[in-house]
């Protein structure tokens, strides 16, 4: 199998270390391509023995799959480099978020099968959980769903609901961690100093994340294990709600959301 990444940054690195380390693919069989040779990508030819080229030729002879991995806006020049050499066998993934399929085919003036996956970085610890919406021509959906569990969880969605699940968990580890930092920040309000507050919060985050792995509690439960009457979790969590969390959260995913559905419009 011959897999091809148009990109090589967050979440394409994230994809193809994930794929090597569970060994569903071998590093031979992926070859890489960026907008400029740069140190990153050598860094991974040297490392995690991929290829690595900038001929489109080279590239796309025999690909079983392409994926598209660069930012959006880069992929009417991530399509002129690949249209004149794309084969019918040839399968296109893309990770791009809000590139709608009907964009992707007219861009790439193909009638070949494509694929929409919105992965997180997760991938790179085997814990990606991705959304995945298919072309009706596309074959063998078992051998792409059995390539991205390799880098975690899939769900087969519709296209329209791709934009919810950028924001739900393409997005989503991103809004944990600006938790966790304004968590810290305000650790050291309390008092704590900076090391010390990165220390507690990191350990906590971790903890928390290794019951939530091992635990078969909902998180309401976890909660209320932590919660006594008229104790110290109980004033926090008032003032949490009081400060109005739920809709801070709700706020936050519709604008994601939101943002997916403009990308979309965008290149219409
Ligand atoms: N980061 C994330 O958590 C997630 C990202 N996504 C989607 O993944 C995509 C990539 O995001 P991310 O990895 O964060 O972005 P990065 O900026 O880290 O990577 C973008 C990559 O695209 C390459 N690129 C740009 N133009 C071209 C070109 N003409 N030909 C070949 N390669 C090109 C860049 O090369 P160079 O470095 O040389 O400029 C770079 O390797 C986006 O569309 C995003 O929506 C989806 C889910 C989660
Ligand atoms: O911020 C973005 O647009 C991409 C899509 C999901 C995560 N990162």
């Amino acid at each position: 199998m011959k897999i091809v990444f148009y990109g090589a940054g967050n979440m394409a690195s994230a994809i193809f270390i994930g794929m090597i380390e569970n060994r569903v693919v071998e590093p031979e069989q992926i070859y890489l391509t960026s907008r400029s040779q740069q140190e990153k990508i050598m860094f991974f030819k040297e490392n995690l023995g991929v290829n690595v080229s900038y001929d489109d030729t080279e590239l796309l002879d025999d690909a079983d799959y392409v994926i598209l991995a660069s930012k959006p806006q880069s992929f009417p020049d991530v399509a002129k480099r690949i249209r004149p050499y794309l084969e019918e066998k040839t399968k296109i993934v893309s990770v791009m978020a809000g590139t709608q399929i009907k964009t992707i085919r007219r861009e790439l003036r193909t009638e070949n099968p494509i694929a929409r996956i919105m992965p997180n970085t997760n991938a790179m610890v085997q814990h990606s959980v991705s959304g995945i919406t298919y072309s009706r021509n596309f074959p063998d959906k078992d051998q792409l769903v059995e390539l991205m569990e390799s880098f975690g969880t899939t769900v087969v969605i519709e296209e329209d609901v791709m934009h919810n699940i950028t924001a739900a968990t393409g997005s989503g580890s991103a809004f944990l961690y600006y938790i966790y930092e304004k968590y810290a920040e305000s650790l050291m309000e309390l008092g704590f100093d900076e090391e010390e507050a990165l220390f507690l919060t990191r350990n906590l985050v971790i903890g928390a994340g290794k019951m939530v792995e091992d635990s078969e509690l909902p998180f309401s439960q976890l909660r209320k294990n932590i919660t006594s009457k008229n104790g110290t979790t109980e004033a926090g969590l008032d003032a949490l709600d009081g400060e109005g969390i739920k809709r801070i959260l709700t706020a936050t995913l519709n604008a994601a959301a939101n943002r997916s559905e403009e990308l979309s419009k965008d290149d219409e």
